[in-house]
């Protein structure tokens, strides 16, 4: 009777961290990259650097070259916007799903159900290196415990996502992990959640993990204290209004964290319609030029074409550059709407006037 594993089909075993860190090496203009990229986020995020973070890209990576060409756009768009937004590149290897289905590059990257994560891990760490290269910082989504240390290195800004927010894996990993982390709000539109989960993530941690060869490990964490909510609607609808962000504002004062929101414009905020995104950004840049200073960041999912399409294809092959996830806005929306928020941005940007002098000659 095998009884121990009786649900287990098959275990394949994958190269220790250090392993593929060694093929895969991250460079030190990479290094200084992220540590810098990293420190430019806290200061949006938790200080006085007055531009707006916007987190912009795919749902799901699933076809690495697609990627790369939209990153090479991005990366031009990011370098035109920089005195006022600063943009970071969505490259989310793991979808958690409300059910099923595809669950991202690094668990299929042959997208063909064979599970092939040493592939996937390769293909990953490759695609965040050269989107770094093109002087772009990186964000993600960690779902498994374990992958961060395949890929942690090279990533600038994490989310904890709708449905991992209550969860204390995530929350422990989130305490050890080394940039800004969004906890976004709840499925529900439950805000208490995230709340517990930023709180919970800066505090000090021991868990189960892996050290760099791959070994089983106690790992103790020192905690996060750059957490931060991300509100992305829930079933009841949008959670970005003036009300909403008031009543998110004073919960996390009460909490006695940072008073630091960014908005998904996507998700329960759109209705999952990508085209609405648009109106959102320029309604959250509206509320910041009001005086809503806790806000502080976007979010945004944008591809190089429209929509979404099923995987598998019922015929012929997929579409190139269309999300297999939630659908997107495309690129042509993605410019359109991140340069009239830079327009609108700009009061903020008005230097004061120089003081005069106190004696005039
Ligand atoms: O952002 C991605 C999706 O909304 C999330 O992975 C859930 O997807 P699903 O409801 O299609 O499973
Ligand atoms: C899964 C995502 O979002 P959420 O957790 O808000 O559903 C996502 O941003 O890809």
């Amino acid at each position: 009777m095998r009884t121990p594993d009786l649900n287990v089909a098959a275990i394949s075993p994958l190269p220790a961290p250090a392993e593929l860190l060694a093929t895969l090496p991250r460079t030190p203009a990479q290094a200084d990259f992220v540590a810098h990229s990293r420190q430019t986020l806290r200061e949006i995020l938790f200080g006085d650097d007055p531009r707006l973070l916007a987190i912009v890209g795919p749902c799901s990576i699933h076809d690495v070259a697609a990627a790369r060409e939209y990153a090479r756009r991005l990366a031009d768009l990011a370098y035109e916007l920089d005195d006022r937004i600063v943009i970071v590149m969505r490259a989310y290897f793991e979808k958690p799903r409300t059910v099923g289905g595809w669950k991202g590059l690094l668990l299929d990257p042959h997208l063909d159900g064979s599970g092939d994560i040493a592939r996937g891990l390769q293909l990953a760490r490759g695609l965040l290196r050269d989107i770094l290269d093109l002087g772009l910082p990186t964000a993600t989504e960690f779902l498994d415990p374990v992958s961060p240390q395949y890929l942690a290195d090279l990533v600038c800004w994490t989310a904890v996502g709708a449905r991992t927010a209550e969860s204390q894996p995530h929350r422990q990993l989130a305490s050890a992990l080394p940039m800004p982390i969004g906890f976004k709000n709840s499925t529900d539109g439950n805000l208490r959640n995230a709340v517990h989960g930023i709180k919970a993530a800066a505090q000090r941690h021991t868990y189960f993990g892996l050290t760099a060869d791959g070994r089983s490990a106690a790992i103790h964490t020192r905690g996060n204290p750059d957490c931060h909510l991300v509100l992305r609607g829930g079933s009841a609808g949008p959670n970005y209004s003036a009300e909403h962000l008031v009543e998110a504002d004073v919960l996390l004062a009460k909490a006695g964290l940072h008073r630091t929101i960014m908005v998904d414009c996507s998700h329960d905020n759109s209705g999952r319609v990508p085209e609405r995104q648009p109106r959102i950004l320029a309604d959250v840049t509206r509320q910041i030029l009001a005086g809503r200073t806790a806000l502080r960041g976007v979010m945004l999912e944008s591809n190089l074409f429209a929509g979404n399409q099923p995987h598998p294809p019922p015929t012929g092959p997929l579409r190139y550059g269309v999300s297999i996830t939630d659908a997107c806005m495309d690129w042509s929306m993605t410019q359109q709407c991140l340069r009239a928020a830079y327009r609108s941005l700009a009061p903020r940007f008005v230097s004061a006037p120089a003081p005069e002098p106190a004696f005039a000659k």
